[in-house]
C-alpha cells in the first residue's frame, strides 16, 4: 500500500465527474522501484532519506488530485519538485511505478500501446517549453501536422489549420517558416498545433519559461483568452507563482515529489498549509486573489439594496472602483440570489491587507 500524501487540505469538491483522477501516483527512479510504494516504511521516507537508504529517487510520491472538465489545473513547484515527471506520467510518456490515472473513466495505466497512441493522437495535446516545430515546414503545415498523421486530407487539414492560426492571432503568417518568427510567435504556433486536433486536455510543461517577461505576460493572457473561447481542460506546469495564480482555477503545490497543498489561489493565500506555502505566497497582494465572496458581509436592515451587483468570484482589485463609486453597498449576487454585500469598509480593509 502506498503511504498517504501530505495534502493537508481536502481538495474542493468538483461538480460532475473529473476528466482526470490521479490516485496514489508514484514514480520512483532506481533499482526495483516498485518496492518503495509497496513498503509503508520506504514510502514514508523523505526523498533524501529514501535516496540514502535505497539509492532510488522518488520523483513523484503518492500524489492524489482530480481535474474537472474545463478547469485550468496548475502544478507548481521549484526545480526538481517532480512537476514534469508527474505530468508525463499522466499520458505515460513516463511509466508510473504505482497508482492510478483515470481519464474520462478509463484506467490509463491499463491501456495497451495501440490505445495509448490513439489517446495521445485524439485526446491529449502537449505544449512544451521547446516548441518542437519542424523547421523545414511552413507554419500551416506545422499546425496541420497532427491532422496529417491522423490521415486527414490536405484541403481539410489546411482549412482547420487556418482556423486555429487565426484563433491564436497568427493570421498572415501561415506561409512563414518557424525561424522567421519571434519566440512568442513560435510558441503561438505550438499552441495552434496543440489546438488543431481538438483535444480533450491540453498539457503545458513550462511553455513560456524561455520567453522574455513581456512576451511571457502576453502569452499568459493569450492562454486565458483561449481558455475562455474554447473552454478546454488544461493542466499547466510552472515554477512561477504569479503565473500559477494568473492562470489556475486550482493550484497543486509540490515539494520533493509530494503534494503540499491543492486549492484555489485564494485558499493558498488565505490559509497556506505550511511554512513552505506561506513563504511562497507571502508577497502576493491580497487584493489580487481575495474574492468578494470572502470579504462580503450579510446585509443589514438599514442597507439600501438597490446598488450595483457583482458576482462573488470577482477579485477585490477589480471591484474597488465600483464599490468606492457607489453610495450604497454593492450586492454580491449569484443566479439572482443575494449572497451578501460589500461596502466601502470591507473593500478598504481588504485593500489594506487586513
Ligand atoms: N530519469 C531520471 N532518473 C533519475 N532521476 C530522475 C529522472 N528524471 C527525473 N529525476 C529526478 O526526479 C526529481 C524530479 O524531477 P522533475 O524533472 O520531474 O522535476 P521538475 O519539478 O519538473 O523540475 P524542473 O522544473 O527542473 O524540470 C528530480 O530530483 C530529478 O533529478
Amino acid at each position: 500500500m502506498a503511504a498517504p500524501t501530505e495534502v493537508t487540505e481536502p481538495t474542493p469538491k468538483i461538480p460532475g465527474d473529473p476528466v482526470i483522477a490521479v490516485r496514489a501516483l508514484w514514480k520512483v527512479f532506481g533499482v526495483r522501484p516498485e518496492r518503495v510504494p509497496e513498503s509503508p516504511e520506504l514510502s514514508a521516507l523523505s526523498r533524501r532519506e529514501l535516496m540514502d537508504a535505497t539509492g532510488c529517487v522518488a520523483a513523484v510520491s503518492g500524489i492524489d488530485f482530480e481535474v474537472a472538465a474545463g478547469e485550468v489545473f496548475v502544478v507548481m513547484g521549484l526545480s526538481g519538485s517532480g512537476k514534469s515527471t508527474l505530468v508525463r506520467c499522466l499520458t505515460r510518456l513516463i511509466e508510473p511505478t504505482a497508482g492510478e490515472v483515470v481519464f474520462e473513466g478509463e484506467d490509463i495505466l491499463a491501456a495497451d500501446r495501440r490505445r495509448l497512441r490513439s489517446l495521445r493522437r485524439d485526446k491529449f495535446s502537449m505544449v512544451f517549453q521547446h516548441f518542437g516545430l519542424l523547421p523545414h515546414r511552413r507554419v500551416i503545415d506545422n499546425v496541420a501536422y497532427g491532422l496529417e498523421i491522423r490521415g486527414m486530407g490536405r484541403a481539410e487539414r489546411h482549412r482547420r489549420a487556418l482556423e486555429v492560426i487565426e484563433l491564436v492571432g497568427l493570421d498572415g503568417n501561415e506561409r512563414s517558416y518557424p525561424d522567421q518568427l519571434s519566440g512568442g510567435m513560435q510558441q503561438r504556433v505550438g499552441l495552434a498545433r496543440a489546438l488543431a486536433g481538438d483535444p480533450d486536455v491540453l498539457f503545458f510543461d513550462e511553455p513560456f519559461s524561455a520567453l522574455d517577461p513581456l512576451i511571457r505576460r502576453d502569452m499568459q493572457s493569450e492562454v486565458i483568452r483561449l481558455h475562455r473561447e474554447v473552454g478546454k481542460t488544461m493542466v499547466f506546469i510552472t515554477h512561477d507563482l504569479s503565473e500559477a495564480l494568473k492562470l489556475g482555477d486550482r493550484i497543486l503545490i509540490m515539494r520533493d515529489g509530494k503534494a503540499v497543498q491543492c486549492g484555489t489561489g485564494e485558499e493558498l493565500v488565505r490559509s497556506p498549509a505550511d511554512e513552505y506555502v506561506s513563504d511562497f505566497v507571502r508577497d502576493v497582494p491580497r487584493a489580487d486573489v481575495l474574492t468578494l465572496r470572502s470579504i462580503m458581509r450579510p446585509s443589514r436592515p438599514d442597507d439600501v439594496l438597490d446598488g450595483p451587483e457583482l458576482a462573488p468570484e470577482v477579485v477585490v482589485r477589480e471591484a474597488v472602483r465600483a464599490v468606492l463609486a457607489a453610495d450604497r453597498p454593492v450586492k454580491v449576487v449569484r443566479d439572482g440570489e443575494l449572497l451578501g454585500v460589500v461596502s466601502h469598509e470591507e473593500i478598504l480593509s481588504a485593500v489594506a491587507g487586513e
